[in-house]
């Protein structure tokens, strides 16, 4: 799927009453890709193969859907330099369950430049980085050490949920506050399966309620915490909710109002959680595929040649070269977020295409990622690829520097994923403590995918055979 540079014809769709047929039929393509094993990738794949192009137009639930390739320079443009006649859209059932000031939803530039100023400044300090590479090291070496040592075969998905669940809660409320949001697990999980749901709010039983109803929760037990907060004047320095808090206190020019820190402190979860977990059960597929890499990335994580039961540092991550690789590959392969939604509001050209007013442009990723014009053999899984990314100048770029720049991973421009260092530095510690510790396979090879999954995923939650490292060497 090469299709960079090629500016193909917007194909049109049907006029008069076929229009209806056809929007009826594109709405229920969709919507049964995402109910079968394939994954709803395949609804955007079979199009573009139909096309021969690198962006063409359907209409989902009523509105037009653009798919603009990311291999196109246009869509690059499109991120990066955020032009003022588009704006970053969710489908309004994400707003629903994630609020109206949550970062990923709010489409003013001015607000959302707001809230990520205050959300990036106070979270992403260096300090709160190698506190959270603690905890999150603490964890995973619970795990992993002292959980599945006593097991033969473990489900990497449901571990890697409980895992980057308590971690980005204890990040966010610290040890205490994440006991009164530890039983709210599958509350946050019914908000993430609302997500993509139709959004028949008025209807009981359906996913979209149960969605709405978990969010009244977390957000009563986001609001207890903060009473309970403030009335004890206990707003330590090391979580995210008391510097937020602290903040508001002091009249800070960044600060957030109540509900914008509310709304922000569930979206972080949603936005971190399963992301991760997703990307970490890829990454522990890959590996159990790829044997003689996984033996390759052991022999690094023992030649650090950390002694004892040492707990691991960012400098220690920082050593880890080919371990980095793996995990950019991995986030590669599996492209976790397939598109981004932009809406436009003006009628304008892209690409040498006419978008209307209101229309979505979704830049997708993961056509740039398994494009052979730029990444040799996509789906071969080589993290080698990226060898000598660092080295070299710019004028003249070689071909792992290449592949390493047009990486669309975590976004671009304006909206890059805000937790991208926190994701990578969880994927590499998971790797880390599971290389040390064992070796292992699938124990279930089924590549069938989870219907109606935000985010592309196995269904049997990737069941893995571990062999202690003891016994095997
Ligand atoms: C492997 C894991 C992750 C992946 C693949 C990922 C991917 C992404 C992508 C592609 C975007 C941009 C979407 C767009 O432009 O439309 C994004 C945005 C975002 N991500 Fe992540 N993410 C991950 C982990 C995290 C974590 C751990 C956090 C925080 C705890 C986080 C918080 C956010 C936030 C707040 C945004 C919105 C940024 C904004 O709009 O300014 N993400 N993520």
């Amino acid at each position: 799927n090469d299709y960079s540079g090629v500016a193909g014809p917007l194909v049109p769709p049907p006029a008069g009453a076929w229009r209806w047929l056809w929007q009826w039929r594109e709405t229920a393509a969709f919507l049964a890709s995402h109910g079968s094993g394939r994954g709803f990738y395949h609804f955007v794949r079979t199009r573009y193969l139909r096309h021969q192009s690198p962006c063409f137009r359907t209409a989902v639930l009523g509105r037009v859907h653009v798919f603009l390739s990311a291999s196109h320079p246009a869509a690059s443009h499109l991120l990066t330099a955020q032009p003022p006649h588009f704006a970053k859209r969710y489908a309004r059932t994400a707003a629903d369950l994630l609020g109206a000031h949550s970062i990923l939803c709010c489409t003013s530039h001015a607000h959302h430049r707001h809230a990520r100023r205050a959300l990036a400044t106070t979270l992403f300090a260096a300090p709160s980085t190698a506190a959270f590479a603690a905890a999150f090291d603490r964890l995973a070496t619970d795990l992993i050490i002292r959980h599945w040592t006593i097991r033969h075969q473990v489900v990497v998905l449901d571990a890697a949920l409980e895992i980057t669940y308590r971690a980005i809660c204890e990040m966010l409320v610290g040890r205490g506050g994440a006991g009164r949001l530890a039983p709210l697990q599958s509350d946050v999980f019914a908000v993430t399966q609302a997500m993509l749901a139709l959004p028949l709010r008025w209807v009981p039983g359906t996913r979209f309620r149960r969605g709405l109803a978990a969010r009244k929760r977390i957000m009563a037990a986001l609001r207890e915490e903060m009473a309970a907060r403030r009335h004890h004047q206990h707003l330590h320095d090391d979580d995210l909710l008391s510097l937020l808090m602290q903040r508001r206190q002091l009249g800070h020019p960044d600060a957030l109002t109540e509900e914008q820190i509310q709304d922000n402190m569930l979206t972080l979860i949603i936005a971190g959680q399963v992301t991760t977990a997703t990307a970490i059960t890829w990454m522990v597929k890959y590996l159990s595929d790829n044997r003689l890499i996984q033996d390759k990335l052991r022999a690094e994580a023992f030649g650090l040649e950390l002694k004892g039961d040492y707990s691991l540092t960012l400098q220690d991550l920082n050593g880890m070269d080919y371990g980095y690789k793996a995990v950019k590959e991995s986030l590669r392969m599996a492209t976790i977020v397939s598109w981004f939604p932009r809406v436009a509001l003006k009628d304008c050209q892209v690409a040498g295409f006419h978008i209307k007013k209101d229309w979505i442009v979704n830049i997708d990723a993961r056509s740039l990622h398994y494009d052979p014009a730029v990444f040799d053999n996509p789906t071969v899984f080589d993290p080698s690829r990226f060898n000598g990314e660092g080295e070299g100048d710019d004028v003249k770029l070689g071909r792992a520097q290449q592949q390493g720049r047009r990486l669309l991973v975590f976004g671009a421009g304006g909206r890059t994923c805000l937790g991208m260092n926190l994701a990578k530095i969880m994927m590499l510690i998971f790797l880390h403590r599971l290389l040390t510790n064992f070796r292992w396979e699938m124990a279930d090879d089924d590549p069938s995918l989870e219907k109606w999954a935000m985010f592309p995923r196995l269904k049997n939650g990737c069941p893995i055979l571990l062999t202690p490292i003891h016994d095997s060497s």
